[in-house]
């Protein structure tokens, strides 16, 4: 029973001390430095200050897991339990002799506790007392594990027990505060670790947001060189566009030119055709009688042109016309024009040429048909043509006039004899075929 009184008030003191040192720190230092444990109290005030320096200072010594599960199999205090350990531990001593600080310690604490649980107490504490040699070659923060501190407690219980109440007293505080190191220590490392893992937290989400902010501003670039490729490609487009449309337009332009001009020419020999003629002619007419100025035309007929085609074919008549037609080109002035009626029949109006002048270069051009050389194109026969003159003064002032009066006098030329150049006159406007 005595034991038991003990550990009842022993336990509602130490519960009442534990208390205060949670609110009193400062208390706790004070009755610790009168202790006579005051280098070690020391030490755990300090602890208390800085509890994650004493429980990190060194890494723990590793332990056999058989000896754990030995000394909780004896802390449960069966007997059959307790036999068992024995004769494992016994086992277990002389297989192995090489235990680190840390495994010893825990073995003397198994013997302790045994013998503890057999009412031998003096033995026990002879156990227990073989830990304190240990205690240097053991790193501080193992020492405050429940397992280690237990040592403390079974002294207490021992000393209690053998009616030692003092060093109970001394040792239950010792239990007491190095339960209260672990539990400030592992406090600290739970904090410094919540710390940490929060600091990490933070990291990742910072790291997160610069990653969206980081791909928000991708995003917004691709979308702005996309809008910047957009809009090239439109302008591209339309750039292209108004090319084609301007090369279209040139062509449209350059093929109305065209077909204005083949209007105007006559396709075998490159002469202006009957339409710009008598276009021209109108124009050189309303010219001379504005001016008061002369106007002449004259007509060319090739003279049986009929037996050319029928006896060489319709290709060299062709190449008949064209010669003619660059015959009578090349004796007309620059400001002439000489240009093919139709079928063998051809015209020039030359402006400020008189009567006798207009006759004279009529003239010029019927011998330069009549002397050409045909062999070329084995035509035997000697081409002729016949030519009929008018002039302005002798008609009325209009180009049809005009005309008419050249034809009237060419086919006088003709009902002459042919190879000949007419002027219209009085005996010529009487001619009737
Ligand atoms: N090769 C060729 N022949 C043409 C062309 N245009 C008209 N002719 C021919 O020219 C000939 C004209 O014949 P005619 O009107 O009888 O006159 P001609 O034979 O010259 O006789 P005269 O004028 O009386 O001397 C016809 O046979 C037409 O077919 C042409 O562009 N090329």
């Amino acid at each position: 029973m005595k034991p038991c009184s003990f550990s009842h008030i022993s336990l509602w003191v130490f519960v009442g001390f534990y208390l205060a040192s949670l609110a009193f720190p400062s208390v706790v230092q004070a009755y610790s430095a009168d202790d006579e444990l005051a280098a070690q109290n020391n030490n755990s005030v300090k602890a208390s200050a800085e509890p994650e320096n004493i429980l990190n200072n060194k890494v723990p010594l590793p332990i056999n897991a058989r000896i754990l599960s030995l000394l909780s199999l004896v802390q449960q205090n069966d007997q059959k339990n307790t036999v068992q350990v024995t004769g494992v531990l016994l086992q277990l001593e002389e297989i192995n002799s090489t235990f680190n600080a840390a495994e010893q310690y825990l073995i003397f604490l198994i013997h302790g506790l045994i013998e503890h649980h057999a009412q031998q107490d003096k033995q026990a504490i002879a156990w227990l007392e073989k830990t304190l040699n240990l205690r240097d070659e053991i790193p501080e923060k193992q020492l405050y594990l429940p397992e280690f501190s237990e040592v403390n407690l079974i002294f207490a219980r021992s000393f209690s027990a053998l009616g030692d109440f003092k060093q109970a007293f001394d040792y239950k505080k010792k239990y007491i505060r190095n339960g209260y190191q672990y539990f400030e220590g592992t406090r600290a490392d739970k904090v410094k670790e919540l710390n940490i893992t929060y600091a990490t937290d933070q990291k990742i989400k910072q790291n997160e947001l610069l990653a969206n902010q980081n791909k928000i501003k991708r995003l917004k670039i691709i979308a702005a060189e996309n809008k910047k490729f957009a809009q090239q490609r439109n302008i591209l487009i339309l750039v292209i566009t108004v090319i084609v449309f301007f090369i279209l337009l040139l062509r449209q332009i350059k093929v109305r030119k065209k077909l204005k001009y083949l209007a105007k020419v006559d396709s075998l020999t490159n002469l202006y055709n009957r339409r710009t003629l008598f276009e021209k002619g109108a124009e050189s007419v309303d010219i001379a009688v504005n001016e008061k100025q002369s106007l002449s035309v004259i007509l060319l007929d090739i003279d049986f042109f009929k037996n050319i085609n029928d006896n060489y074919g319709h290709d060299i008549g062709d190449e008949v016309i064209i010669i003619i037609a660059e015959l009578g080109s090349e004796t007309m002035r620059s400001r002439d024009l000489f240009a093919r009626l139709g079928g063998e029949e051809f015209a020039g109006i030359l402006p400020g040429v008189g009567c006798a002048e207009a006759k004279a270069i009529a003239e010029r051009l019927r011998e330069k048909v009549a002397s050409k050389d045909w062999s070329e194109f084995n035509i035997k026969e000697q081409l002729t043509v016949c030519i009929g003159v008018a002039c302005l003064e002798q008609v009325e002032p209009n180009f049809d006039a005009l005309l008419n009066a050249a034809d009237i006098a060419m086919y006088y030329a003709k009902a002459n004899g042919r190879n000949r150049v007419y002027q219209f006159n009085d005996e010529s406007q009487n001619y009737n075929d």
